[in-house]
């Protein structure tokens, strides 16, 4: 057990008070430069095709941004982060985000609703962090995506474990729900309320308690932005085992309670995997101290598992320890074209035969992907216009012989054919610039109109046949259909946008997506989770006895069921 140091992070708390600059951050430094990639790595190692052309075309940064301020209404509401500093969200026009309860047929329980006792109560628990200005309340009540919405009156910012403890204690003898909330970027409604659920916000729990820079264990509170993390601990030589376009926003507390997948899931896997520890407050204010820093600890039942993506419903995570995987010394990224979808699965599969153990990345997106990228986010693709394009990334001890690898595995792939175009970049700026094209997917639908997402887990072979089918089946009524994710670790995001939200056009796709997914044996949610949007979807991917364990479970935890209400469970069941 490691021993707990408070290690406080000054800008942490800074940051979350400060506007963010709007510049996107793969534009920071002004206009890419024109040159050839690699400095470092030998022209004899790259294919000829990669060297005969500049690498970075990526266009001017964007004009002037709007007045973009957190919490305003039309703003994202996304207090820091690449998607909030990378667009602006205050297009004039922007429609009012309806009420949750004006689109979907839920009813609200029988909770309490918050007094004036209850205010003062929670003012002496947290002296200064009880937030019910209406203006203030807009942003923590609306998603990230601007499709729901609730109507929570009421804010609660708590430094300690022990004050959210005291809140869950007063919430639970008066039969109050709360909605815990970290950075509030989930696409599936799982951090906002329904109706006014008490927001019970992690901000201000962003202390690094402890790192060990032998074993590169990390213990720290919830509410840490996963990139100040990634900052802190790459300089002691480490990363954080995942990585997401959101992690500007995003709060680790938050990213485990909902098990994020993201961008490192294949070299490093699951935070099943990864976290070694929680603390955890339960619905009745008890703390639970489950916050081991062991590699191994085989005491009976790993209780910290039940915690990770259960989505505040079970408990509010307060403090999380995580093994951070060493620093890679040399990270590689190739950005291919290519001409079918036949031709991404077998460049996969050669991919993983030649790279081996140093692949660390394999994500994919469509032709559409890209136009909508390069339209709305200033960027242009440094390949030719292709069906399909990969980004592979490679992650090693060695750069020359990384770079010798997958030089060698691009020759190949140009050379048979499963590639027709390609670049490849090992120095960072440029590594970050071709990831830009592919994080920032998400960002560039959401300039759209509105997005319905799908987040499917499929065998792999099967992956894009949803995509195809679905754009035949709502031809004209879709303004788009897209297809990318993380191919690696057979993730689709199947995404659609149309001006507007239709009945017609949700009929059309639910539950036609859901039944071929069943259909394929996978899963109707591979990362994002279950949040409000998909809770009655989960019998397609999970039998009924798993679904009456979960309840069994919940009812066990949190027998008042006070936590995340109207999340996560089935509302029928
Ligand atoms: O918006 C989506 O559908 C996916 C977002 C995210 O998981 C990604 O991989 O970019
Ligand atoms: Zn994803």
């Amino acid at each position: 057990m490691c021993i707990k140091r408070e290690i406080p992070l000054g800008h942490f708390q800074a940051r979350s008070q400060q506007l963010p600059a709007l510049a996107p951050r793969a534009l920071s430094t002004g206009l890419a430069p024109k040159e050839e990639p690699e400095a470092s790595v030998p022209a004899a190692m790259l294919p000829r095709q990669l060297l005969a052309r500049p690498a970075w075309l990526f266009r001017c940064p964007p004009g002037p941004r709007g007045a973009c301020v957190p919490g305003a209404a039309g703003s994202w509401g996304r207090p820091v982060g690449p998607l909030a500093r990378r667009g602006c969200c205050s297009a004039p026009g922007t429609p009012e985000v309806p009420l949750t309860r004006e689109r979907y047929p839920v009813r609200r329980l029988p909770f309490s609703t918050v007094s004036e006792q209850d205010l003062a109560a929670f003012e002496r628990i947290v002296p200064g962090g009880v937030v019910t200005d209406p203006e203030a309340l807009q942003a923590p009540n609306v998603d990230w995506i601007r499709t729901l919405r609730g109507s929570s009156k009421v804010l609660l910012r708590p430094r300690t474990s022990e004050e959210v403890s005291h809140i869950l204690r007063h919430c639970h003898e008066r039969n109050l729900a709360v909605n815990p909330q970290g950075g509030n970027t989930g696409m599936v409604g799982g951090s906002i309320p329904v109706f006014d659920e008490i927001i019970l916000s992690t901000a201000r729990m962003n202390k690094v308690l402890s790192f060990h820079s032998v074993s590169g264990i990390l213990v720290c509170q919830a509410g840490c932005v996963l990139e100040e993390l990634s900052h802190y601990v790459e300089e002691r030589d480490f990363i954080m085992p995942l990585d997401l376009g959101a992690k500007g926003s995003c709060h680790i507390g938050g990213n485990v309670a909902t098990n994020a997948g993201g961008l490192r899931f294949l070299r490093y896997g699951s935070l099943h995997g990864t976290v070694l520890g929680l603390e955890v407050v339960l619905a009745d204010g008890t703390i639970l101290d489950c916050l081991t820093s062991l590699r191994k600890d085989n005491t009976g039942y790993d209780l910290k598992q039940l915690f990770i993506g259960s989505e505040g419903t079970l408990g509010v995570i307060t403090a999380v320890s995580i093994l951070c995987p060493p620093k890679p010394r040399a990270v590689n990224v190739a950005f291919l074209g290519c001409p079918g979808f036949a031709e991404v699965l077998q460049t996969f599969s050669t991919c993983k035969g030649m790279l081996g153990e140093i692949l660390s990345a394999f994500e994919f997106m469509d032709a559409v992907c890209m136009q909508l990228v390069v339209r709305h986010l200033h960027l242009a693709s440094p390949v030719q216009e292709s069906p399909f394009y990969v980004l592979i990334e490679t992650s090693g001890s060695n750069a020359g012989h990384d770079a010798e690898k997958l030089g060698s595995f691009l020759e190949h792939a140009l050379g048979s054919g499963l590639v027709t175009d390609g670049t490849m970049a090992t120095d960072q700026t440029k590594v970050k610039m071709l990831w830009a094209l592919r994080e920032r997917i998400a960002e560039a639908l959401s300039r759209e109109g509105y997005v319905y997402k799908y987040d499917l887990s499929l065998p792999v072979e099967r992956l894009y046949d949803i995509v195809t089918d679905v754009r035949a089946r709502l031809g004209p009524h879709a303004k788009h259909v897209v297809g990318y994710g993380h191919l690696g670790d057979g993730n689709l995001h199947l995404n659609v946008t149309a001006e507007a939200f239709s009945p017609s056009l949700l009929g059309a796709l639910e539950p036609h997506v859901y039944e071929w997914t069943a259909r394929q044996q996978g899963s109707v949610s591979a990362e994002h989770g279950v949040g409000f949007r998909k809770r009655d979807v989960l019998g397609y991917s999970k039998p009924p006895k798993a679904l009456q364990l979960m309840q069994q479970l919940k009812a066990l935890l949190d027998p008042k069921g006070i936590l995340n209400p109207y999340k996560t469970l089935p509302s029928q069941a």
